[in-house]
C-alpha cells in the first residue's frame, strides 16, 4: 500500500503550475493534528478529510486514480483555478466524496451519464462558471443525499434530469436547457433557471402539449458591464439594509434545511419589500455573472450573490469609495468595499497582488478573503470587525453612560498596531510603503478590543493621482520636501496615530487634499507639542491613567519620534517598536479600584495572553 504521502505526491504530478504546493515535502507529514503542514490539505485528528486547492492558477490533470487511494478523503474543491478540458471521467472512484467543488474554472465538454453513478454521500456538487456542454448527468439525480447543485454558467443543454430529492437547492441559470421544471424544485427562487428555455414553476406554466411552443426567453448573457453590476450590488446591498435578518445564525453550511428556509425567507422579503422591476430583473442577470476569486484557504465559500441576497448595512465612505457590512445567509458578516482608484495596474499583477494579500496571516491584520474584478471597479471583501474603527471610538460620539477607550486598552491597541505593521514590513521586504494608509479608520477593532489594521500594502494597486492625493503616507513631510517616500514612511504615520490616540484629537488636516495637506498635519502635531508636559495634552474621555502617566509620557515621546520630520534622525519601525514594547502594561492588582464599574472597556474580559505576541510578530 503506498503511503498517503507518497499518494499526495503522485497526484500532484499532473498538476501543472503548482507553485503554491512548494510545502508538500515527504519529509514531513501531510497533518498534524487538525492543522495541515501542507498547503491546501484539511485535516481532523491528524486524518486527511479534504483537499481545498483554491485560487492556485492550478492547471493540467486533475488525477483522480491517485485520490482514490485515499480512504479518508472526503472533500475536493479546485475552485477558482485554470483547469480546462474535460471534467475527470473517473470522479466516482472516490465513493465517499461528500463534496466536490470544480467551479470557476475552464471545464468543457460533456460529462458522461454515469460520472456520479454510486456516489451514495455526495451532497454538493459545484460545476458552476466552466464551459460545460451536453445534457445534465443523469446520475446527479440518483444521488440520495444531494442538497446543493451548482451548474450555472454552463452551456447544458437538454432537459433537467427528474430530480427527486427534496431538499436539494440546484442553480442552473444561464445554460441552454429546455423544457419542464422537475416539480420538487418548484419552490426555488426563479432565478435559479433564469436564462434557459424552462417552463413550469416558478417560471411560467408550460403549454398544454407541444413542448416547441415554449416561449422563447432571451438568453441572459453572462457578461454585464462592470459599471452596471456595480451599481446593481450597491443598490441591492443598500435595499437590503432594511431588510436585515432578524434570525438568529443558521447552522454554517450543515443544516440544508435551515439554510433553504432561509434562503427563500429572504427571497420572500424581497418581494415584499418590493424591489424596483428593472433592478430585480438586472439582478437575476448579474447575481449569476458575480465571480469572487477566494484568496484566503480555509474560510466559508459564498458567490456575489450570496451578498446580494444578505442583508446589508453602509458602514461608512471613504476616500476609495463606501463599506458595507453584508451578513451571509449562513451567519458570518462581511464587509465589501469599492475601490474605483485601481485601474492602472494590469489584470495579473492585479491577481497576484490580491493572492499575496490573501496569503497574509496575522492576528493584528484584517483578513482579506476574496475580491471581485472589473476593469473599472474592484470589490474587496474582508472579514467584518465587531467593535468598529479606532476613529469611531475616539471621536465618535460617546452614548451618555459610555466612557471612552481607556489607556490600558489603547496602550494594547498601539502595540497590536506595531506588531501588525513589523508583519507587513516582514511580508514586503521591498515596498517602500508596506502598509500606506495607516491612521485611525484603518485600525478596527474586534470583539475583544484587539486591533486590525485595514487598507494595508495597496500602494501596488491603487492609481499613482490617487494615492498623491488621498493615502496618509503621501502626506508625510519626505513628500513635500523631496518627493521621496521611504520605509520610515509608515512610522511617520504611526506617530500621528500614537498621538491621536493620546489627545484624542482628529488630525483633520487628513481631510485636505494634496498640496498642503502635509504641512498642516505636520502644524497639527506641532499644536500637540506645545501642550506637551502638562498633562492638558491628554485625552479627557481616556480613563484608567492611574499610575499610568509616567508611561503615557513615554508613548508620548515615542509618537514625536516617529512624528520627526528629518527623516535620517525619525527613528526606523525596529526602533520604534523596540521602545513601544518597553511600555509596561498596567498589573491589575496594582489599581483595581481605579477601574470604573461602568468601564466597560476594561471589563471585556481581556487575557494578557491575547495580547502577548511574539515580538516578532
Ligand atoms: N471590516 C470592517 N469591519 C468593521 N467596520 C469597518 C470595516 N471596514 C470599514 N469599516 C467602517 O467603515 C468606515 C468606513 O471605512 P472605509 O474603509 O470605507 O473608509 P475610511 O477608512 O474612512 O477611508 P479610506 O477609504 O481612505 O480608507 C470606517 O470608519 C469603519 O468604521
Amino acid at each position: 500500500d503506498d503511503s498517503e504521502t507518497e499518494i499526495l505526491l503522485d497526484f500532484k504530478k499532473t498538476l501543472s503550475n503548482a507553485g503554491a504546493l512548494e510545502n508538500w515535502n515527504k519529509d514531513v507529514s501531510p497533518c498534524n493534528g487538525n492543522n495541515a503542514n501542507w498547503n491546501g490539505l484539511l485535516c481532523k485528528a491528524n486524518v486527511l478529510n479534504g483537499l481545498q486547492l483554491e485560487s492556485m492558477g492550478l492547471s493540467g490533470t486533475i488525477n483522480f486514480d491517485s485520490l482514490s487511494k485515499l480512504p479518508t478523503l472526503r472533500s475536493v474543491s479546485f475552485m477558482n483555478n485554470n483547469f480546462d478540458g474535460p471534467i475527470p471521467s473517473n470522479i466516482n472512484k472516490i465513493r465517499a466524496l461528500r463534496t466536490l467543488y470544480l467551479a470557476n474554472n475552464n471545464f468543457s465538454g460533456e460529462i458522461p451519464g454515469d460520472a456520479f453513478k454510486g456516489m451514495n454521500q455526495m451532497r454538493r456538487v459545484y460545476l458552476g462558471n466552466n464551459g460545460l456542454t451536453g445534457k445534465i448527468p443523469n446520475s446527479l439525480a440518483t444521488l440520495s443525499k444531494l442538497v446543493d447543485l451548482q451548474l450555472q454558467n454552463n452551456k447544458f443543454e437538454g432537459e433537467i434530469p427528474n430530480f427527486k430529492q427534496k431538499d436539494l437547492i440546484a442553480n442552473f441559470a444561464n445554460n441552454k436547457l429546455e423544457g419542464p421544471i422537475p416539480s420538487v424544485l418548484s419552490d426555488e427562487t426563479a432565478s435559479f433557471f433564469a436564462g434557459n428555455n424552462l417552463c413550469g414553476k416558478p417560471l411560467n406554466n408550460c403549454p398544454a402539449s407541444k413542448k416547441k411552443s415554449i416561449p422563447k426567453v432571451p438568453i441572459i448573457v453572462a457578461s454585464v458591464g462592470a459599471l452596471a453590476l456595480a451599481v446593481i450590488v450597491i443598490t441591492l446591498l443598500l435595499f437590503h439594509r432594511r431588510n436585515r435578518r432578524k434570525t438568529s445564525k443558521v447552522e454554517r453550511l450543515g443544516s440544508t434545511k435551515s439554510q433553504k428556509k432561509e434562503t427563500k425567507y429572504n427571497y420572500d422579503n424581497r418581494k415584499e419589500i418590493g424591489l424596483p422591476k428593472q433592478t430585480a430583473d438586472n439582478y437575476k442577470k448579474t447575481e449569476q455573472t458575480g465571480k469572487l476569486h477566494f484568496v484566503r484557504n480555509g474560510t466559508e465559500r459564498f458567490e456575489l450573490q450570496d451578498l446580494l441576497r444578505a442583508s446589508a448595512e453602509v458602514l461608512g465612505s471613504g476616500s476609495f469609495g463606501s463599506s458595507y457590512k453584508a451578513i451571509l445567509l449562513s451567519g458570518p458578516a462581511m464587509v465589501v468595499k469599492r475601490y474605483k482608484q485601481m485601474s492602472n495596474v494590469g489584470k495579473e499583477d492585479f491577481y497576484e497582488h490580491m493572492r499575496k494579500l490573501g496569503s497574509l496571516s496575522h492576528p493584528n491584520l484584517l483578513p482579506f478573503v476574496a475580491f471581485y474584478y472589473k476593469k473599472e471597479e474592484k470589490l474587496l471583501i474582508t472579514d467584518f470587525a465587531e467593535n468598529g474603527s479606532l476613529a469611531s471610538h475616539l471621536h465618535g460620539n460617546l452614548k451618555p453612560n459610555q466612557p471612552g477607550l481607556d489607556w490600558p486598552t489603547r496602550l494594547r491597541i498601539i502595540k497590536g498596531v506595531g506588531k501588525g505593521l513589523n508583519y507587513l514590513y516582514k511580508a514586503f521586504p521591498s515596498l517602500a510603503l508596506p502598509h500606506g494608509h495607516l491612521k485611525s479608520s484603518n485600525v478596527l477593532l474586534d470583539e475583544t478590543f484587539v486591533p486590525l489594521l485595514s487598507d494595508y500594502a495597496l500602494v501596488p494597486v491603487i492609481n499613482k493621482e490617487h494615492a498623491y492625493q488621498f493615502m496618509v503616507a503621501y502626506k508625510s513631510p519626505e513628500l513635500a520636501q523631496n518627493n521621496r517616500l521611504t520605509r520610515k514612511t509608515d512610522v511617520w504615520c504611526l506617530g500621528i496615530l500614537i498621538l491621536e490616540m493620546l489627545t484624542g484629537k482628529f488630525p483633520a488636516n487628513y481631510l485636505k487634499q494634496g498640496k498642503g495637506g502635509n504641512a498642516d498635519l505636520a502644524s497639527w502635531v506641532n499644536s500637540v507639542v506645545r501642550e506637551e508636559w502638562t498633562g492638558e495634552v491628554f485625552d479627557k474621555d481616556m480613563k484608567g491613567t492611574a499610575n499610568g502617566q509616567g508611561e503615557m509620557l513615554k508613548l508620548l515621546k515615542i509618537g514625536m519620534c516617529c512624528c520627526e520630520w528629518n527623516v535620517e534622525k525619525r527613528w526606523d519601525l525596529k526602533e520604534a517598536l523596540e521602545k513601544i514594547n518597553e511600555l509596561k502594561e498596567r498589573n491589575s492588582e496594582e489599581d483595581h479600584s481605579s477601574y470604573a464599574s461602568d468601564d466597560i472597556y476594561s471589563s471585556r474580559g481581556l487575557t494578557d495572553d491575547e495580547f502577548t505576541f511574539s515580538v516578532n510578530g
